[in-house]
């Protein structure tokens, strides 16, 4: 059974409501990362934050949730992916919708192959997608992303490194598609988020620069 839960994890998205229902920007087309396996679907926002899709009622009026998210809304997020668990039909469509959805949105979109076990071990598992990177993969079963189970990630020191991967390469949602187990650990990792982050601080991995001494950044 698949599960969907899309939520952002870092500071609130602005809820730009929009009369722009296409997505007309032109899309890049770079590099097919894909591999062979299975999964199931949750996104958790590390820090709590607004919900990034929205629906319509069934009697189509526009619910609460229901308008309409304005394209490159969420330029300077990254966003990423994983398929978890045991696999499950309608993973890649899903896979699919979120790698689309980050460019649209303006947002960096990654894989994370094979699960928690990609995002624990960081460095190649972690790759950045394209539009055309899920081009061709609606139609196949399983998840072209890997899907895996991950003993790691039960453990707080595996999601600490599963943490420093993700801001290593500046990725403020994570979208888990995956089982009942797999968005447990989700909710877990989303809850402990912030300690994970000053554990990392704590423990020199990342230094915390102050914006007036940051060049860069000014
Ligand atoms: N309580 C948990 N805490 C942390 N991670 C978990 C937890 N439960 C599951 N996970 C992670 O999710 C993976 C998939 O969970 P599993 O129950 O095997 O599949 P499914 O998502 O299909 O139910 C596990 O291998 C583990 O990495
Ligand atoms: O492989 P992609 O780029 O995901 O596109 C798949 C989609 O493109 C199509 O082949 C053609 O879509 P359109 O008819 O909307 O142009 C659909 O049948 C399919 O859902």
């Amino acid at each position: 059974m698949m599960n969907t839960v899309v939520r952002g994890m870092s500071e609130s998205p602005e809820r730009a409501e929009s009369p722009d229902r296409g997505v007309s920007e032109s899309p890049d087309r770079g590099v097919s990362e894909s591999s062979d396996k299975g999964v199931s679907a949750s996104s958790q926002g590390f820090e709590g934050g607004a919900h990034l899709i929205r629906r319509m009622s069934m009697d189509g009026q526009t619910t609460s949730e229901g308008a309409f998210i304005a394209r490159g809304t969420q330029r300077g997020k990254g966003i990423a992916v994983l398929t978890s668990g045991g696999d499950a039909q309608g993973m890649n469509a899903a896979v699919r919708a979120v790698i689309r959805m980050s460019i649209y949105l303006g947002a960096k979109a990654y894989f994370i192959k094979e699960g928690y076990q990609g995002l624990v071990d960081g460095g190649d598992h972690i790759v950045l997608a394209s539009w055309s990177s899920v081009s061709g993969i609606i139609h196949k079963g399983g998840t072209v992303i890997g899907s895996a189970r991950c003993m790691e990630f039960h453990e707080r020191d595996g999601r600490l490194r599963a943490a420093k991967n993700l801001v290593k390469k500046g990725i403020t949602n994570l979208v888990c598609i995956g089982g009942d187990g797999s968005l447990t650990g989700a909710n877990i990792f989303r809850a402990e988020w912030i300690s994970l982050l000053d554990e990392l601080l704590q423990k020199g991995i990342f230094l915390l620069i102050p914006m007036t001494s940051c060049h860069s950044c000014i």
